[in-house]
């Protein structure tokens, strides 16, 4: 019987900007209905590993698979949810909530084609799972930044995409708003929704989570089990190998070797990561090329009203 493809998968990836590599030889795979926190100190390349892996950025080597297929040959974007970091309705449009979330269908139904029942019911349901049903006739500018982080993955939602990479959404956002944004993206992880986050806390997805991926220095430095706030810190220790666990069974054991972030000797790693990673070197610089903006055709954008497309299924 032939095995669904991983929804994301990099492989050995180096990814430049600005003349220099801050993705180098990174390998990882996303599974159907797995709930990933993707973690790591700033700079440590997390937002350039989801931009690479959802086609906003190409790889300057290596190869990235979306549902099997490679990135550059990559039509279905409708399949992908992409709610960048920072985005807010600052852009002064004065677009209602449910515009906003609507805009989301147009991956969907097209722009011109006036919304159906179902993409009534799409955006209605879209709201009621990230708690703004109450608030869709308000203006986006008159909420507040963790509300509009739920509007985003609310027009993300609309699309009804097959996975969702969610850059930080937490980012500055007041504990009840993490709290909702958290409820939402629980009940989407029970739908079945591939779910890949940027999380600087495990905090209140902790209990969400299937396992943690920890950038460092634009490398993997663990991929395994979720890990506890301590572990996760020492994980981004330079003092800690780069290490990679077997993808075990959920409901295994934590993984002690990260729970001592000033062990002089750590554990010896379980799995070196690439052994030629140490030689992975500069390449011709480029940056963000003519054509990749941040925001690529059937991937929702910044929140302004108007351009949002991200994908569908469901
Ligand atoms: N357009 C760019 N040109 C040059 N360098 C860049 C560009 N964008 C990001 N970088 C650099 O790439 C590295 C990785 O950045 P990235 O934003 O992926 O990190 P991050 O882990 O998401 O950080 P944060 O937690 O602060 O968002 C950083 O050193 C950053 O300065």
């Amino acid at each position: 019987m032939s095995q669904a493809p991983p929804v994301v998968a990099t492989d050995s990836i180096t990814v430049e900007l600005g003349g220099r590599a801050v993705l180098r030889d990174v390998s990882v795979s996303v599974d159907a209905g797995e709930f990933v926190a993707l973690m790591g100190p700033n700079g440590s390349g997390k937002s350039t590993l989801v931009r690479t892996m959802t086609g906003l950025l190409p790889a300057a080597s290596g190869t990235v698979r979306l549902f099997g297929t490679e990135v550059e040959r990559f039509r279905d974007r409708s399949r992908l949810g992409y709610v960048p970091q920072r985005a807010g309705a600052s852009s002064g449009v004065p677009a209602s909530v449910a515009e906003v979330v609507t805009s989301g269908r147009i991956s969907r139904r097209g722009l011109l084609r006036p919304a159906r029942q179902a993409d009534r019911r799409a955006v209605q349901e879209a709201l009621e799972v990230v708690g703004l049903s109450d608030r869709a006739r308000d203006t986006v500018t008159a909420l507040s930044g963790g509300q509009q982080q739920r509007v985003l993955i609310a027009r993300a939602l609309a699309a009804q995409p097959d996975v969702f990479f969610l850059d930080e959404p937490m980012a500055g956002v007041d504990l009840p708003n993490q709290q909702a944004l958290a409820d939402a993206l629980g009940l989407l992880a029970q739908r079945g929704a591939t779910i890949v986050l940027v999380v600087h806390e495990i905090g209140a997805v902790g209990d969400l989570i299937d396992r943690c991926i920890v950038m460092r220095d634009g490398r993997v430095a663990y991929d395994g089990l979720p890990l506890t706030e301590l572990q996760v810190h020492a994980a981004h220790l330079p003092g800690i190998p780069l290490t990679v666990e077997d993808h075990l069974p959920h409901g295994a054991d934590h993984p002690d070797h990260l729970d001592h972030p000033d062990h002089p000797e750590p554990h010896a790693q379980q799995h070196a990561h690439h052994p030629g990673d140490e030689h992975a070197h500069e390449r011709a610089p480029h940056d963000c090329p003519p054509g990749h903006s941040d925001v690529a055709p059937g991937v929702v954008g910044p929140l302004d009203g108007g351009d949002g497309d991200a994908g569908g299924r469901r």
